[in-house]
């Protein structure tokens, strides 16, 4: 059986344009599309597993990736736009016409991604983003639905298309994410 991971993914990686500066994502609707201009490159893109980013039809995973919230802005037709889980970490704001999500938010300043939004570069025309890098939350393709029998073979496909995968989030931003909460614990002891 054939595995689809995403369709911008499936027929091998794009690489990215240097210098590229961003571009404006459009949501699916025929009529009164939702657009969200991106104000430079992202960084961090990863495919994601998880239940909760939005995948296209087929798509085992999601193609996510972060960009400084000053760069997100709406530019057309917002009033279209609702959370979808209001009480989520990531508050993705999706297209209420045709369910794509354009961008999410945290908006807890504690949080070790503050600042950060998480979108989806394929929605734009643009050319020259920067490809994802890593899977992540690959066991949870489970929760959605995959045959749990299937996982040596979605991840040998990974491994294919020469994306490192992992069942959370890649070593660094992992590492980001317990760096933030060490510290607000008061256990991060640094030499020097
Ligand atoms: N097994 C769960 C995991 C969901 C999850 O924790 N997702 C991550 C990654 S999203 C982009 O990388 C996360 O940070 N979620 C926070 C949030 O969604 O608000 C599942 O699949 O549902
Ligand atoms: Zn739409
Ligand atoms: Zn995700």
């Amino acid at each position: 059986m054939a595995i689809h991971i995403h369709p911008a993914i499936d027929a091998g990686i794009a690489p990215e344009t240097p210098g590229f500066q961003g571009g404006t994502l459009t949501c699916r609707c025929a009529t009164d599309p939702v657009t969200v201009r991106i104000g430079s490159q992202v960084a961090h893109n990863h495919a994601c597993g998880c239940t909760k980013c939005w995948k296209p039809d087929g798509a085992l995973f999601s193609q996510v990736a972060v960009v400084g919230r000053d760069k997100v802005e709406v530019t057309a037709n917002g009033h279209k736009l609702q959370v979808v889980d209001p009480a989520a970490t990531i508050r993705r704001h999706a297209c209420t016409g045709c369910g794509v999500h354009l961008y999410g938010r945290i908006d807890n300043d504690q949080h070790a991604f503050y600042g950060l939004d998480f979108v989806h570069t394929e929605l734009s025309r643009e050319a020259g983003w920067a490809p994802p890098t890593f899977a992540a939350f690959v066991s949870s393709v489970i929760e959605s639905g995959a045959d749990p029998e299937q996982m040596g073979a979605i991840r040998a496909r990974l491994g294919e298309l020469g994306l490192p995968y992992y069942d959370c989030l890649s070593p660094p931003l992992m590492d980001a994410l317990a760096t933030n909460a060490a510290k607000r614990a008061g256990t991060l002891h640094q030499a020097g």
